[in-house]
């Protein structure tokens, strides 16, 4: 937990001894009492300013507040706000600020970027220092964030302009460990938290006490009292004292009375500014649409960033996955200004590093999901640009709401499916936002899908990256509770496979039962909501769990950058034809594809190794090395296969390669001279010659892999009826059953052109020790990569065979 003393020491020179130390406490109370009448003193936004003495009297007039400086606040308050450069109030800063010094609950509402931080934060700090809390009182004020990103930027505030008070702030928004955590929490007076970290900490914290807690204040409430987070934040009450004032801030208001009451809100103060107002963004925000069908988004994406290479633009999409996808196909493309992207599944490090790349920035293009649709203040953003529809009029709000931040211009841009235009203009009209049509021009258009699709060909890592992106974006299409915007009959899916360089629409399984009800029923932000990546991280290790062989050999997979996109595809099934929890927990896709893995097909070549010497034959045999399969029949034999050395001697001599431009290898004997192959047509012709022949091969392997597949499942289904029928006869199979595909599905769907099983394990055998970063991978694929070795390390892979020896031992374990 980051933590701090936000003030300075109060005693800078040593301790003042005797009476100057009275006399200071003595200062301090009248200075304390002095702010609590002028407090009491504050009507609305004015403050009441006796002429003559001190009682109230009819001349007595109601000064204008206009700056901090106006305010009864305390020194150390104002001087904080004076060093952060923070002079006048802004509206909901003067309407908010008063009201709630005087203690009331406020629910405040007013545009993005007008201020609402410091509305929130100043009677925070006040209300305690006039409470004369210390240490001792444990913690006084709790402020909740949807996203860990919002936390830290407000705990960065508090810091700046608490800078010169004693209170102890902490931020608990997990990413480091509990117990790291829990030693500091008891001491804390004021916590920055997002909902699911502190909840954890209040159940599982026995020191942490909450009972003399005074404030309670909800940035961006409607977010944090919907859906998504609904358990959490209903948990987190349950704990609180009753007797608080509560705080509730967002430019898109909740006043629902079930929420109100479920925050048990005293006798609230509704803040408004601008209501009634024309319209309910800034008005130095231009907006505009585009209608633009599905399958040309990237183009137009990708057309409109090489157009403003001098801007620094936030690119919103619906899914992670999408802006995975986007990031790491236009990466490759070199458009000419700095891409970052920033999703909820990143690790905590590199979130914070992107977010401070970007701040940093004059130019650059952020691919982003949500979760900086809220709050986040970076300066001076030129575009915001809305890919995916946003989920309704709220979401577009927030989102555009990142540019045309505190009276700066800003411009937004919104790319709409022509099925979505209209249902869409409605909300958005609703909702008072001023919006304007414009058309593309057709020469600014990028052309990039035959870019993409050379490199979805040449990567097949990319395309799986591109087929889960189609599916978590269709998921998304689904959920949409707003059917008059979002109609998934509407939308050319396949056009838009292909735009994404796709050999063709991934099918995709719909889920049925109470599962599908409740991913129905939350929101789009809350599938792919920041909490999801809390809880990755805090998924409990089970240290001295007891695992079984059989437990190991089906937990092995290839330790590769596949490994973890394989196993999102073979989804478990529980014989009702829903995914388990466990599957939809990993990936929380609503749209399943299914997969099944053969029961006698292994991943790794140990396995495959393993199989046949578990299935007992005299002899050993070792694929892969040299042409023909080595067998080992003797002693002899087998210790020159342990001799790296002599073994050498078998491998065939290697041939010269050299590698062309794009990587592609080839004999340099065996070049083609240039006659030759002008001969053969232009280059340009070959080029198109050679696209459309290997999409045709793409197709015939995606027919043969199917039919693959099929036969795989025949198989199976077979297999499965011997052994119901054996068990029928009273004999036991110990073989674990690894789930089974329904019989309608096509359980190859997605992985059209996955490599089989037994590819996988040449694939495996081939693989150097550690495998180079890819282009498309960044740092903290790597980590991820290596966190997950090392992590099956701890949970007990180290028992697995390394030698020979190891290998027979273990398959006369099993043998017997
Ligand atoms: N009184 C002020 N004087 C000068 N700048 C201010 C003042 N109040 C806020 N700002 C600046 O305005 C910007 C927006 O403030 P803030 O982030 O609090 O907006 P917000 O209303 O919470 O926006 P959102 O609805 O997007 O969360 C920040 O950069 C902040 O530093």
């Amino acid at each position: 937990m980051a933590s701090a003393t936000i003030g300075r020491k109060s005693i800078p020179n040593g301790r003042p001894k005797g009476d100057a130390r009275s006399l200071k406490k003595k200062r301090d109370i009248d200075d304390v009492q002095k702010l609590q009448n002028a407090v009491s003193e504050l009507v609305g936004d004015r403050l009441v300013v006796r002429k003559d003495g001190n009682a109230k009297t009819s001349q007595d007039i109601k000064a204008e507040i206009k700056n901090f400086a106006d305010l009864p606040l305390s020194q150390t308050t104002a001087k904080g706000l004076e060093a952060s450069h923070f002079k006048s109030l802004t509206d909901i800063q003067l309407k908010a600020v008063p009201r709630a010094l005087k203690g009331r609950d406020i629910l405040g509402a007013a545009k993005t970027g007008s201020g609402k931080t410091l509305s929130f934060l100043i009677p925070v700090l006040e209300n305690l220092y006039r409470q004369k809390w210390t240490e001792l009182d444990g913690l006084g004020a709790l402020i909740i964030s949807p996203t860990r990103e919002l936390a830290i930027q407000i705990f960065e505030v508090l810091r700046k302009i608490g800078r010169y008070h004693t209170f102890s702030a902490g931020l608990v928004i997990g990413g480091r460990s509990l117990q790291e955590e829990r030693e500091r929490l008891g001491r804390m007076n004021i916590l920055v938290c997002t909902p699911g970290r502190m909840l954890q900490h209040m159940d599982q914290t026995a020191a942490f006490e909450v009972d003399n807690l005074q404030m309670l204040v909800l940035d961006e409430a409607d977010r944090i009292m919907d859906m998504g987070f609904q358990m959490s934040v209903d948990a987190i009450i349950e704990h609180l004292p009753k007797q608080r004032q509560t705080m509730l801030f967002s430019a898109t208001q909740t006043k629902k009375v079930s929420d109100l009451a479920r925050l048990s809100l005293r006798d609230p103060e509704y803040v408004a500014v601008d209501e009634g107002a024309s319209s309910a963004t800034p008005s130095t925000l231009q907006q505009h649409y585009v209608v633009t069908p599905l399958a040309e988004k990237l183009n137009t994406l990708y057309g409109f960033i090489k157009a403003s290479l001098k801007s620094k633009i936030i690119v919103f999409f619906s899914s992670g996955k999408q802006v995975r996808f986007a990031y790491e196909s236009f990466r490759h493309l070199q458009p000419g200004i700095p891409l970052l992207h920033l999703h909820g599944r990143q690790k905590q490090a590199a979130r914070l590093d992107i977010t401070s790349k970007f701040s940093a920035s004059k130019n650059a293009c952020i691919f982003a999901t949500d979760v900086v649709a809220r709050g986040l203040d970076f300066p001076a953003v030129d575009w915001v640009i809305q890919v995916d529809c946003p989920e309704d009029a709220d979401t577009y709000i927030h989102r555009v709401g990142r540019t045309a931040r505190y009276g700066r211009v800003g411009r937004a841009v919104m790319f709409l499916d022509p099925s979505e235009e209209e249902g869409m203009l409605k909300r958005l009209a609703h909702k008072k936002v001023p919006i304007e049509k414009i058309n593309i021009r057709e020469k600014k258009q990028q052309k990039v899908q035959n870019q993409l699709q050379n490199m979805c060909f040449q990567d097949p890592e990319l395309k799986y990256l591109g087929q889960k992106a189609f599916v978590s974006y269709t998921r998304s299409l689904f959920v949409q509770k707003d059917k008059d915007i979002f109609d998934i009959s509407k939308y050319n899916l396949e056009g838009y496979a292909a735009s994404m360089g796709l050999p063709g629409a991934p099918k995709i399984k719909f889920q049925r039962g109470d599962d599908a009800k409740r991913l129905k029923n939350a929101s789009r932000a809350a599938l792919s909501s920041e909490e999801d990546s809390d809880r990755e991280e805090e998924k409990p290790k089970k240290k001295d769990e007891v695992r079984t062989r059989y437990d190991r050999m089906f937990e092995r997979r290839n330790q590769d950058v596949l490994s973890g996109h394989y196993s999102k595809m073979i989804a478990e099934d529980d014989g009702n034809g829903l995914e388990t929890q466990a599957d939809a927990d990993e990936d929380d896709d609503f749209l399943s594809v299914k997969r099944v893995l053969p029961v006698d097909g292994n991943s790794s070549s140990e396995e495959n190794e393993f199989d046949i010497a578990a299935s007992g034959p005299a002899a050993k045999v070792i694929p892969g090395i040299g042409r023909e399969p080595l067998v080992i029949d003797s002693n002899r034999m087998e210790k020159l296969l342990k001799s790296k050395k002599k073994l050498l001697k078998l491998k065939e001599k290697g041939q010269k390669v050299k590698f062309d431009d794009e990587g592609v290898p080839y004999e340099p004997n065996n070049v083609e001279n240039e006659e030759d192959f002008r001969k053969r047509g232009s280059a340009q012709a070959q080029r198109a010659r050679f696209l459309e022949e290997e999409a045709a091969r793409v197709r015939e392997a995606d027919i043969e892999d199917k039919q693959l597949a099929k036969d795989k499942k025949r198989d199976k289904r077979e297999k499965k009826r011997a052994r119901e029928a054996a068990e029928r006869d009273g004999v036991e199979d110990e073989t674990p059953d690894l789930g089974e595909a329904g019989e309608d599905e096509d359980p190859m769907a997605l992985l059209r052109s996955l490599p089989l099983d037994d590819d996988e394990n040449e694939e495996a055998e081939e693989r150097p020790a550690k495998r180079p970063r890819k282009w498309f991978e960044d740092e903290s694929d790597e980590e991820r990569e290596t966190a997950k070795k090392n992590n099956s390390r701890v949970s007990g892979v180290a028992d697995e065979p390394e030698t020979l020896e190891d290998l027979e031992a273990l398959a006369a374990g099993l043998l017997n």
